[in-house]
């Protein structure tokens, strides 16, 4: 092992960005609960059952490209929307327009209360960069460029494989593995030389399906557990901990 906790062959350090290292998850969750929950009241009236932003987020939303967040959590309750358009408003009742309606949410949370990069992640990122490790950011996030750089920590990764680029490159999001394969790939370090960090249970499985090197679990909520299973190495609470930092 490596100062950095990692196994000596590790080349290259792949970040999720939400909840890894922005405390953006949690802002993403709440968009997602007030989009959901709107929506579930128009439709099953007062007595329907809420989004729940600790359990239905985990399972179903956490992690994934929007639009498959959307179907996913809807799928969950037996509901199928038409896909409608990307430019659909945000009160139309299509995936599109249900993305778009917690875009703007998050949009405006993050306007409203700026982001906050975890500094255990950053003083993480920042040793992998003096120990000369690659530094690539791989995050579903259509708004990763935009958290990365509110955050100051833009300049800090080589690679950046986001929710924008997966569509360009027609890359299928987490739980797939080919963002992160992608980024492995413009960093120029096989896939079982890279190390995936992720708070997700999808970026857990997109590190397992994709055979990478070590697989850190970031457990940011609760499920340290749900992390194993998926396929995570080793369970870390901040990536000081890592650097043999107390948490
Ligand atoms: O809606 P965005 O900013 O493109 O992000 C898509 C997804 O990105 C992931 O990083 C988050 O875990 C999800 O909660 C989020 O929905």
């Amino acid at each position: 092992m490596t100062t950095l906790g990692l196994p000596d062959d590790i080349h290259a350090c792949l970040f999720d960005m939400d909840g890894v290292l922005t405390r953006t998850a949690t802002v993403h969750a709440a968009a997602w609960k007030e989009t959901f929950d709107d929506f579930l009241r128009r439709r099953e009236g007062p007595d329907f059952r809420p989004f729940d932003a600790h359990d239905d987020y985990d399972r179903y939303v956490d992690g994934m490209p929007r639009a498959d967040g959307v179907r996913s959590f809807l799928a969950s309750r037996g509901i199928e929307l038409p896909e409608g358009s990307g430019d659909d408003p945000p009160d139309r009742d299509t995936v599109q327009g249900l993305g778009n309606r917690k875009n703007a949410l998050v949009l405006r949370k993050i306007e409203e209360m700026g982001v906050e990069a975890f500094p255990g992640s950053v003083r993480y990122a920042e040793a992998a960069r003096a120990a000369g490790l690659r530094r690539a950011v791989v995050s579903s996030s259509a708004n990763c460029h935009a958290v990365l750089v509110a955050a100051g920590i833009d300049d800090l990764f080589e690679v950046r494989i986001d929710g924008l680029a997966a569509a360009e490159r027609h890359l299928p999001g987490k739980p797939h593995p080919d963002t992160f394969l992608a980024a492995a790939h413009d960093l120029g370090v096989p896939p079982d030389r890279a190390a995936v960090f992720e708070d997700a249970l999808a970026g857990m499985e997109a590190g397992r399906a994709g055979k990478f090197g070590f697989v850190v679990g970031v457990n940011r909520a609760d499920q340290e557990e749900a992390l194993r299973r998926h396929g995570a190495d080793v369970v870390v609470d901040d990536l000081a901990e890592l650097l043999g930092e107390a948490p």
